[in-house]
């Protein structure tokens, strides 16, 4: 006999693959079990956070229901109930607006926790951001962004460890951590979502520079001093969790095992493979010694804020598709610079190609990291491979969400081989 939870994950299952957080894009899933709801509003509107098991894998859905949709929520549709239509509820301002102040400790059910010492309005009215992402933000009365994580994982989050410890401690360029969302899964705890101070007047500088490439150069110093000032900080904060190393075998063992993972259905990236390993194990002989640490671990143009306030940096949570073990590895923090070089790099390559711009910010930006912390160009070596390796991740990326743009990052591999270390 069919029950009601098995239409729903059916319903879900066709659905699913349509949504840019969901990971496995391009396949409809094998299973989805529908593994807590916790009700979260009765009524009409109706609301329930959801945990699904999708193939395995633990994901969060908040799932409203009315008797009949209104057309702004047409497309929000998931299944036709014979209790009324279920709908993705993050598309509903309405249920949106009421959600942080319904998240009271039910059993097993999210929690909302403000920090310490923060006053959290529960009632400001929501909007979700138009742009798609590998989460789903909610802006509450333009002073909170509440960012819903899609991927319940459980363990320590960095977006809302680092957040708080760079807060702790009174970095300018990150936002301001105002509270975390939990749920209880395995015997532990899992970050659903984390609140933050929104920034109304903010652009991001993916927006700033594509729009007019000659005003952005001077920015690129000071944004390199703000990503030099979160890793003097994060290194601060978390302190030498893996002191000095003489060498980085085993950044370079990893950059291989990267590239093995990423590349194998690839064969655009083949012809380079030989040269790419080369460049990695070059990292093996890079002078030393060094000092892993915390860093951001998915560092871009769109990852820096740039308001009245100077850059802000965001999103702190790593590569999504990363298990937590590996995104909370201490790491050289040239890999951040190394990701923003690349930023430049697509900038530049995005309409009428700039190759001397991209030159001009990049020494732009490693002129203001190096006026606080070493400067990257004295890695060149490692460097050159966290490029590469970054640019190998964005062949495969490119491939899977935006295939007209793979040109970008593939373009950018033969480049970099080009140039040599
Ligand atoms: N504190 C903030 N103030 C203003 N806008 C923000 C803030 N944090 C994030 N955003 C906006 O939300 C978007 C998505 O945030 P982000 O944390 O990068 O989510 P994701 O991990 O899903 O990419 C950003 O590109 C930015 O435009
Ligand atoms: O922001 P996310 O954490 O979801 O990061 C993913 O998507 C990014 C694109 O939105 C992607 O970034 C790549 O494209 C950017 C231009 O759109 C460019 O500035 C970045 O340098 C380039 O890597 C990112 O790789 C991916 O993880």
């Amino acid at each position: 006999m069919t029950t009601a939870v098995d239409t729903l994950a059916g319903a879900l299952a066709r659905w699913l693959p349509a949504q840019r957080w969901y990971a496995a894009k391009d396949r409809e899933p094998r299973e989805v079990l529908v593994e807590r709801v916790t009700p979260l509003l009765d009524g009409d509107p109706a609301l329930r956070h959801v945990l699904l098991l999708v193939d395995g894998e633990r994901y969060q859905v908040l799932l409203g229901r009315r008797a009949a949709l209104p057309a702004a929520l047409a497309g929000a549709a998931i299944a036709d109930t014979p209790a009324g239509v279920v709908y993705a509820a993050t598309r509903d301002g309405e249920l949106m607006t009421r959600l942080l102040g319904r998240l009271r400790a039910a059993p097993r059910g999210p929690v909302f926790e403000p920090e310490p010492g923060a006053r959290v309005a529960l009632d400001l009215p929501a909007r979700v951001l138009p742009v798609e992402q590998s989460n789903t933000s909610l802006v509450l009365g333009d002073r909170y962004i509440l960012k819903l994580f899609r991927r319940v994982l459980p363990g320590p989050h960095p977006d809302v460890e680092l957040h708080r410890a760079l807060r702790a401690a009174g970095t300018p360029h990150v936002a301001r951590l105002l509270g975390a969302l939990t749920v209880e899964v395995d015997g532990g705890r899992a970050a659903l979502g984390v609140l933050q101070e929104f920034l109304p007047d903010a652009r991001d500088g993916w927006a700033l520079a594509t729009a007019d490439r000659t005003a952005f150069a001077p920015e690129a110093a000071a944004l390199g001093r703000a990503v030099a000032t979160v890793h003097g900080a994060l290194a601060d904060a978390f302190g030498p969790r893996n002191p000095a190393v003489p060498d980085l075998s085993d950044t370079a063992d990893r950059l291989h095992r990267r590239f093995s993972a990423l590349a194998g259905g690839i064969p655009e990236l083949a012809p380079f493979e030989p040269a790419l390993r080369a460049a990695f194990d070059r990292v093996r002989t890079a002078p030393g010694p060094f000092t892993l640490q915390r860093v951001h671990g998915d560092l871009h143009l769109g990852q820096a804020l740039r308001s009245g306030g100077g850059w802000t940096i965001i999103d702190f949570e790593g590569e999504p598709g990363q298990p937590l073990a590996e995104r909370n590895a201490p790491r050289h923090p040239l890999q951040d610079v190394a990701t923003m070089l690349r930023s430049f790099d697509y900038a530049a390559h995005h309409g009428t190609a700039d190759p001397d711009w991209a030159r001009r910010v990049r020494d732009a930006f490693c002129d203001g990291y190096a006026g606080v912390l070493a400067d990257p160009r004295d890695q060149p070596a490692l460097l050159h491979a966290l490029e590469l390796d970054k640019a190998v991740y964005e062949v495969a990326y490119e491939r899977a969400n935006r295939p007209d743009w793979t040109a970008i990052p593939l373009g950018a591999v033969s480049r970099l081989l080009g140039a040599g270390s």
